[in-house]
């Protein structure tokens, strides 16, 4: 069933990435939608909020996940005849596909702006929205050369230096643990995020923060690629975001052995505190971390009224 393949496949990281999974989600739903065969509308509702809890199940971090499935969800809870739950689903599907396209886009432009000639970037992990703004650069003439971290365990720095070299673009392909001692000879850091909470504090991948932390002490600027869907909203109410342990495996292969009791930890993401964040760049513009509780409010449309509603623990598809 292909709902349950892609749960499994974005639970197991084939399919990867805070925007490719939002996307993913939403087309998922569709494609569910559109193979169920309900008589009345109440049916309909039910097996979708079912599909979405399988959904918003598979990874906890990333927000744009329920983000994604509440944009969706919200039109097959609002309507009022079977029809047009369909409908909506279908609608609102296309468009948060089209807009994080889009979104994605306009980060890249925005981003560009702000990059001097001559760069020397560094990345960390394997983001669309930021590999998006350095190859726009790249096109602009404005970049000399990337530093691309490994990314351990999953390794996803070989991701991006394959897009990079594809782009034409020259990389430096560097362990994560050696971040600080390059950090002199590059101009700024621009990493994605999975999260951005409403005190503009960024979640993403482990070691972003030690990465943060070196770019602060070394007065370079560390910028945020971030659609507006990646913004937390219910961080207004104090939750905080779920950080993702991920199997063992991961990190210690199966050829390594550890002593008995000993304990792997294996956490994929990390929080860097708004203070080492210097711009967060969106499809609606760039600002300071500070911004970050108006993009919930005025852009992405939480009202106090919604915050204030009895969710369950389920159902409520927004974090
Ligand atoms: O949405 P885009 O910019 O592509 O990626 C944002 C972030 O999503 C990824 O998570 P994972 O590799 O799925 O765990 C990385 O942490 C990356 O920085």
């Amino acid at each position: 069933m292909v709902l349950t393949k892609t749960a499994d496949d974005i639970s197991s990281m084939r399919i990867r990435g805070a925007g490719r999974i939002a996307r993913t989600a939403a087309g998922a739903l569709q494609e569910y939608g559109t193979s169920l065969d309900c008589d009345t509308l109440a049916a309909f509702v039910r097996e979708m909020e079912n599909a979405a809890d399988i959904l918003c199940g598979t990874r906890p971090t990333a927000v744009s996940l329920p983000n994604a499935v509440r944009f969706v969800m919200q039109g097959v809870q609002g309507s009022t005849t079977l029809e047009e739950a369909q409908g909506a689903l279908n609608k609102r599907a296309v468009e948060f596909i089209r807009d994080s396209l889009a979104a994605v886009g306009k980060i890249a432009e925005i981003a560009a702006r702000q990059i001097p000639d001559d760069a020397v970037i560094m990345t960390h992990c394997n983001s669309e929205a930021a590999i998006a703004c350095i190859i726009r650069a790249h096109e602009l003439g404005k970049v000399r050369e990337v530093y691309a971290t490994e990314v351990r365990p999953r390794n996803q720095g070989y991701i991006t230096i394959q897009m990079l070299s594809d782009a034409g673009i020259p990389v430096n392909f560097i362990v994560d643990s050696a971040a600080r001692m390059f950090m002199p000879k590059v101009d700024l850091v621009i990493t994605g995020t999975d999260a951005v909470t409403a005190n503009g504090a960024v979640v993403n991948k482990i070691g972003t923060s030690q990465i943060a932390l070196c770019a602060h002490e070394a007065r370079k600027p560390f910028i945020v690629a971030a659609e507006t869907y990646k913004f937390a909203p219910r961080t207004i109410l104090g939750e905080r975001i779920p950080i993702e342990y991920r199997p063992i495996e991961e990190v210690i292969g199966s050829e390594r052995q550890l002593p008995a009791g000993v304990v792997v930890k294996n956490p994929a993401f990390d929080v860097t505190p708004p203070a080492y964040v210097d711009l967060i760049v969106t499809e609606i513009g760039a600002f300071a971390p500070s911004y970050a509780p108006f993009v919930i409010r005025d852009h992405l449309g939480w009202d106090t009224s919604e915050f204030q509603k009895d969710y369950a623990f389920t159902h409520h598809y927004g974090e």
